[in-house]
């Protein structure tokens, strides 16, 4: 499978993208902007995934979201559009190239979505640590994790303390172009990362999960 902006042609991706992905304009603007403007454009979140996220924040309630990884701000954007106009989203990432050139010009042409984004600066694991530290555990609905691979296991085993119970964690790129199914001789620090922590997760006992197609894969696990 693969994200529906670099395999268009791909007619399966196309039929199941056309009938369910509803962007607004101004996720439109940012996705189009970005894929214009940034050499590394195919880090961007797939819509199809965005929007399955959307459906989670919607059917849960979901109020605050936890979104690892924000580039130039697709997936932070989507869950500010899903959510209630009290919701939050905190978004992390060590490298705020890409949103300041590209996504926070477009985000900030729409204050009642800028104002639900929290967009912090730093490592993934020490912010999450952060809120922890807070007392903020069991306190978020939803969670999206879509930074480094390495620290995959990490940021989910700290999402799911900050996830209140009947909380989803979305763990993207999951099958990691396919890679996580070839034979292990052949697996990058990455593809070893991402393999380990599906399989953390399925042997989870707080979780029950279903690893998914859409996109580069999305392994959904729902906490108890
Ligand atoms: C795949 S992109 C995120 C895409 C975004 N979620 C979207 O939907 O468009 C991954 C991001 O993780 C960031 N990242 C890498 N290492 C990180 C770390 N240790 N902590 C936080 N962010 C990190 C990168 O800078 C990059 O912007």
């Amino acid at each position: 499978m693969s994200k529906s902006y670099e395999d268009p042609n791909d007619p399966i991706v196309g039929y199941c993208t056309k009938l369910t992905v509803k962007q607004t304009p101004v996720e439109k603007e940012l996705e189009d902007t970005t894929i214009k403007n940034h050499q590394h454009y195919g880090m961007l979140g797939a819509p199809e995934v965005l929007q399955f996220g959307k459906n989670f924040i919607y059917l849960i309630g979901a109020k605050r979201v936890l979104d690892i990884g924000t580039f130039s701000g697709a997936s932070a954007l989507a869950w500010a559009t899903a959510l209630p106009s009290d919701g939050e989203v905190q978004s992390f990432d060590v490298d705020h190239s890409a949103l300041k050139s590209i996504g926070l010009p477009i985000i900030q042409k729409h204050p009642e979505l800028e104002k639900k984004i929290t967009f912090n600066l730093g490592p993934a694991v020490e912010k999450l640590d952060g809120l922890i530290a807070k007392g903020e555990s069991g306190k978020y609905d939803l969670a999206f994790i879509d930074a480094d691979k390495i620290n995959y296991t990490n940021y989910y085993k700290k999402c799911m303390k900050l996830l209140r119970s009947g909380g989803v964690i979305l763990v993207d790129n999951a099958l990691w172009n396919n890679a996580v199914t070839k034979n292990p001789s052949t697996f990058d620090s990455s593809t070893k990362a991402i393999d380990e922590c599906n399989k953390y997760i399925f042997g989870d006992e707080s979780s029950n999960s279903t690893l998914l197609t859409i996109g580069d894969g999305v392994h959904v696990a729902f906490k108890k």
